[in-house]
């Protein structure tokens, strides 16, 4: 297991001998699900079984360090091709693997694949969400300076609600303007930016973005650095086309009106990503876990400093550092 060598994304690293504020656990895309390997849309493979090795890889490195104050994982638990009766179980052993890590609590975030298997209400449960009014984004403050907010980028989306919730109905009419193709699934046709019209993805909604605001608003208020975590990727520059979030112009309008938000965390586009946006915000896309083949890791640790945030990744996952300005 190697750590992976540092992107320095703006300026150097010269972090060696300074504590950080805080530091916490990443990983993403686990994706897991008792079948044997097969492979994505595009061809690339998948690992279903593996995730669950190199998961027990990941808790055992972090509980080796030490000096983590949580964990979180990016979202898709469970893989959609897990057979529907086998959901429960499949989330359940990841969960229960969690469990090793000592005195360490996971943040969840919701993927698609998550909606594949579970409902919202479920998950939420399972996950221990603590969305308010069954809802799945949330944030908390792991020291006084520095806030978390965790979007729900299905909030809008056919697969996060049920046929008739009135944000099921919002998705498909959006789609059925935005998307031709009979399956709502494939991007054919579509063009540039227009490819994220895919059911596979979402959006945030009204209510939701009204909240995100106001707890952006308060935390500059409160003179907090904040790291927005979302499973589909914010900015057009940090992803492909169809892996990116609906209406991720709205969200970033959001984020732009503060200096708060320092970095946004994302998964759902397998093989990573990185951009610094014209704001100044980094947005890394952390490379998944399903996809390594046996033998191979992808998760790491970020470490929070005053005036920067350091990705220490492990294998496949990229090391970067991000300065503030
Ligand atoms: N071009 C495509 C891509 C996918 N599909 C189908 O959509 C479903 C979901 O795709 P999947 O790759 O399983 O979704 P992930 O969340 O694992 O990955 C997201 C991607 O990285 C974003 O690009 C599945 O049924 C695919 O077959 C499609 O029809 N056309």
């Amino acid at each position: 297991m190697t750590e992976s060598h540092p992107v320095v994304a703006n300026g150097s690293c010269n972090k060696a001998i300074e504590r950080p504020m805080f530091s916490f656990g990443v990983i993403t895309d686990i994706q897991y699900a008792d079948i044997n390997d097969g492979c994505s849309f595009h061809g690339v493979p998948r690992f279903y079984r593996h995730s669950l090795e190199a998961l027990q890889r990941a808790i055992h490195s972090w509980n080796k360090r030490g000096g983590l104050s949580f964990i979180i994982h990016l979202g898709d638990i469970v893989d959609g091709l897990c057979p529907k009766e086998k959901s429960y179980e499949a989330v359940t052993k990841v969960l229960d693997l969690f469990k090793d890590l000592e005195d360490l609590h996971v943040h969840h975030v919701l993927g698609n694949h998550c909606f594949y298997n579970l409902s919202r209400h479920e998950l939420n449960h399972m996950l221990q969400i603590p969305g308010k009014d069954g809802t799945s984004y949330y944030t908390f403050t792991p020291v006084s300076g520095f806030r978390i907010v965790v979007l729900d980028g299905f909030d809008i989306s056919m697969v996060g609600w049920p046929e008739g919730h009135p944000h099921h109905t919002k998705a498909i009419l959006l789609l059925q303007t935005r998307n031709p193709n009979e399956d709502k699934n494939s991007p054919e046709g579509l063009s540039g930016l227009e490819e994220r019209f895919v059911m596979f993805n979402g959006g945030v909604g009204e209510e939701q973005l009204s909240w995100f605001h106001q707890i952006l608003e308060n935390a500059t208020i409160d003179k907090e650095k904040v790291i927005v975590c979302c499973h589909i990727p914010l900015h057009p520059d940090s992803t492909y086309p169809c892996a990116l979030l609906w209406n991720y112009s709205d969200v970033l309008n959001v984020i732009h009106k503060f200096q708060c938000v320092k970095v946004c965390l994302a998964g759902h586009a397998h093989k990573g990503g990185y951009t610094r946006d014209s704001h100044g915000v980094h947005h890394r896309v952390l490379e998944a876990i399903l996809e390594c083949p046996p033998g191979t890791d992808a998760f790491g640790h970020i470490d929070v400093y005053e005036d920067c945030i350091t990705l220490v990744g492990v294998d496949r996952m990229d090391s970067t550092v991000m300065y503030f300005d």
